[in-house]
């Protein structure tokens, strides 16, 4: 344990011991078998721990080799959002159509191929898109025996959206006090069960559905997707002081649409100026570049989330990074909350000394 306390978590910057991660640590005729409890287990720096645990046992006299297991805890702040549910993450973006709701379901769909639990919530009332893209259209949302909304099951998350509850085709015309209690339902009358994240797929721009939802739940944070022109940067940059005026932490950034590898001769092309989220400022830290990709479009339409039909085109691959680096942040939000809590936990006396 003392060699293993000399690693730290690269995100989180504290050592495995005291952030409690190390579940077992034993060594037997030489051989150490660590098992490492992750804060996530779509953790992007897995490989990195990995190699500095194995190499702290081997520092360890009489130790000639090192199996380093993982398992996974996803850690929250003192109070789950909702019951069951660890965290709540929000998708959203100022401007329409730059893909949102196709990063919010391979976020998804990626965070549970990684292993979580996960919930998808398509609160874009008006365009919902998640069921199609989820090939789920036809699909209708059913009650169980305590009159909750059980919600769909697919790719391995648990889903609800607005297009498996009202017919095929028709509009839905609601004023912002209908909308309220239809998102409130969404969240607090379905069957989510246990979830380490439900991520919900908001409706474009800052409106009732945003309002409502930071108003519902406690919120862990809110990722905005956007593509690199000044047309859709200017309303990321109102969705961000939404959520500031809202005190919903912005956990990232998703430039989508970014630039576009040409199949045949393999040239780039920044169609819209990649790299144009970095005007956001710092301090929203960039989750992904993800580029345009035909496959993504295709598998959209296909009803497959392109990082399980497609895992090793460049866009799935940005969208798997994408996943995971979110589970960091919310991960370093929760470990720090964590600490802030524990430290306003301290008697006086050990305060001031
Ligand atoms: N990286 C990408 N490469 C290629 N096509 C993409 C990419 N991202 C999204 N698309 C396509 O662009 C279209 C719009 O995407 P999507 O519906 O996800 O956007 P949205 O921002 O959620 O839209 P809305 O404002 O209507 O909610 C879809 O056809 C989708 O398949």
């Amino acid at each position: 344990m003392a060699a293993l306390s000399t690693v730290n978590d690269p995100e989180l910057h504290r050592d495995l011991v005291s952030l409690g991660m190390i579940e077992r640590a034993e060594v037997t005729g030489g051989v150490a078998q660590i098992k490492v409890n992750l804060t996530t287990p779509a953790c992007p720096l897995k490989g990195q721990i990995e190699r500095e645990v194995r190499e702290a046992a081997l520092t360890v006299p009489g130790v000639s080799e090192a199996v380093v297991t993982f398992g996974a805890t996803v850690r929250m702040a003192a109070q789950p959002a909702l019951p069951g549910v660890k965290h709540v993450l929000l998708v959203g973006s100022g401007k329409g159509g730059v893909g949102k709701s196709s990063v919010a379901v391979n976020l998804a769909a990626s965070l549970a191929a990684d292993g979580a639990r996960v919930g998808l919530l398509d609160a874009d009332v008006y365009g919902p898109s998640v069921a199609h893209m989820l090939g789920q259209g036809a699909a209708r949302v059913t009650a169980n025996a305590e009159r909750k909304m059980q919600p769909i099951e697919a790719f391995g998350m648990k889903f609800i959206s607005m297009a498996n509850l009202s017919p095929a085709g028709q509009a839905l015309v609601w004023r912002g006090p209908m909308l309220h209690s239809a998102v409130q339902q969404f969240v607090k009358d379905a069957a989510w069960g246990e979830l380490d994240y439900l991520i919900v797929d908001l409706p474009p721009g800052t409106g009732d559905v945003q309002l409502s939802l930071t108003q519902t739940v406690q919120v862990t944070g809110a990722v905005i997707v956007t593509t690199p022109q000044d047309v859709a940067l200017i309303d990321a940059a109102r969705a961000i002081d939404m959520f500031r005026k809202a005190s919903v932490p912005v956990l990232g950034v998703v430039e989508n649409m970014s630039y576009f590898v040409a199949p045949d001769t393999g040239n780039v092309y920044d169609l819209f100026g990649r790299g144009g989220s970095r005007k956001l400022g710092e301090g929203y830290p960039l989750l992904g570049e993800v580029p345009i990709d035909m496959e993504v479009r295709q598998d959209g339409d296909a009803g497959i989330p392109a990082v399980l039909a497609h895992p090793d085109t460049p866009a799935a691959r940005a969208l798997i990074g994408v996943a995971r680096n979110l589970a960091g942040q919310v991960s370093v939000l929760a470990v720090n909350k964590e600490l802030a809590q524990s430290l306003a936990d301290l008697p006086d006396q050990l305060t001031v000394v």
